[in-house]
């Protein structure tokens, strides 16, 4: 019998957003996969071994790809990462591939899912907390209220003009994959007249939360996750009761990673 193929969405940090269907897979498979050259050193793992510890002593596979914009090196890699998952999936070995936040959202499992089911083995998908949501959460706003849409923007792979234009979609901007262009995502940020909250490293060891599009660095870490809210107009209806929220959000207590000293 084959084997079939899972990504496993371990959210964005925090080990206590794991579902419980995330831990149960990681439990029930055979073999692990992890991005990377050492599936130990994946953030992925990190985060899972402190919800299940039964990781450590399992069949970890690393799965390297390098972190790069070159497409044909992507698609090269991608392939021989199907072949390598294939060897052990033809075994009939489950694998549960472990990818951050959820696995539908930019995640590296999508490529190496597409080809393990062209290859004919069956695969799912489980979701997971993804970061733009857990982000909310941390800085104590909501994503989208009444009408409002949402947009998830690859924000590090636009140039200026299309981040400008971008930022002029009505609703909430979740602008992804900013570290490296930090600079460029802020002055575009800078003259956008949106509300504006980053939070780095959410649900990890040092997170940092942003308030004001003012407040970003000029360079920040890979794990950035902004989110641009439109200025609430007339057309959401809010009374007496919602007057000092901003004042007091800022206060907002945020879940503490488990390892995080900040609580103690
Ligand atoms: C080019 C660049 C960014 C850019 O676009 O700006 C880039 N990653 C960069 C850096 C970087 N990435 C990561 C760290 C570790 C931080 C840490 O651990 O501290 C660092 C920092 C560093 O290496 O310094 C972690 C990471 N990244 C991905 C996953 C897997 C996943 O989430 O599934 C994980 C978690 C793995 C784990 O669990 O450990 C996935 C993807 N990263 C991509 C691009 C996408 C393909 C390109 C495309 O979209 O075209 C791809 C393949 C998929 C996608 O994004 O769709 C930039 C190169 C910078 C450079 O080399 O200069
Ligand atoms: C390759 S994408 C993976 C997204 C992931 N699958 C999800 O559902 O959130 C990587 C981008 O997600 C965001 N991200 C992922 N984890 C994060 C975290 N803990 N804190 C802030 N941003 C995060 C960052 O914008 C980062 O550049």
């Amino acid at each position: 019998m084959k084997g079939t193929l899972y990504g496993v969405g371990v959210g964005p940090g925090n080990p206590e957003l794991m579902t419980l269907a995330a831990v149960r897979i990681i439990r029930e498979s055979a073999v692990i996969a992890c991005p990377g050259k050492d599936a130990r050193q994946s953030t992925a793992y990190r985060i899972a071994v402190q919800a299940e510890p039964s990781l450590a002593t399992k069949e970890l596979l690393a799965v390297d790809m390098p972190m790069t914009r070159d497409r044909a090196e992507l698609t090269k890699s991608f392939r021989q990462g199907a072949l390598l998952l294939e060897s052990f999936l033809k075994q009939g070995k489950d694998v549960a591939f472990l990818t951050l936040g959820d696995p539908a959202v930019y995640s590296t499992f999508a490529y190496l899912e597409e080809r393990i089911a062209g290859l004919g083995y069956p695969t799912g998908y489980i979701s997971g907390v993804p970061s733009f949501c857990a982000a909310a959460a941390e800085a104590g706003v909501p994503l989208t209220e009444w009408d409002e849409a949402l947009h998830i923007i690859p924000a590090g792979q636009m140039d200026e003009s299309e981040l400008e234009e971008t930022l002029r979609l009505p609703g909430t901007c979740a602008l992804m994959k900013s570290g490296t262009r930090m600079d460029a995502v802020k002055s575009a940020l800078a003259g956008s007249g949106r509300e504006v909250y980053m939070v780095e490293n959410c649900g990890m060891l040092g997170q940092k939360i942003y308030r004001g599009a003012d407040s970003i660095p000029d360079t920040a870490g890979y794990f950035s996750m902004i989110l641009a809210k439109e200025e609430k107009g007339s057309n959401q209806p809010s009374d007496d009761l919602s007057e000092g929220a901003e004042k007091r959000r800022s206060e907002s207590e945020s879940i503490r990673n488990p390892l995080d000293s900040r609580g103690k």
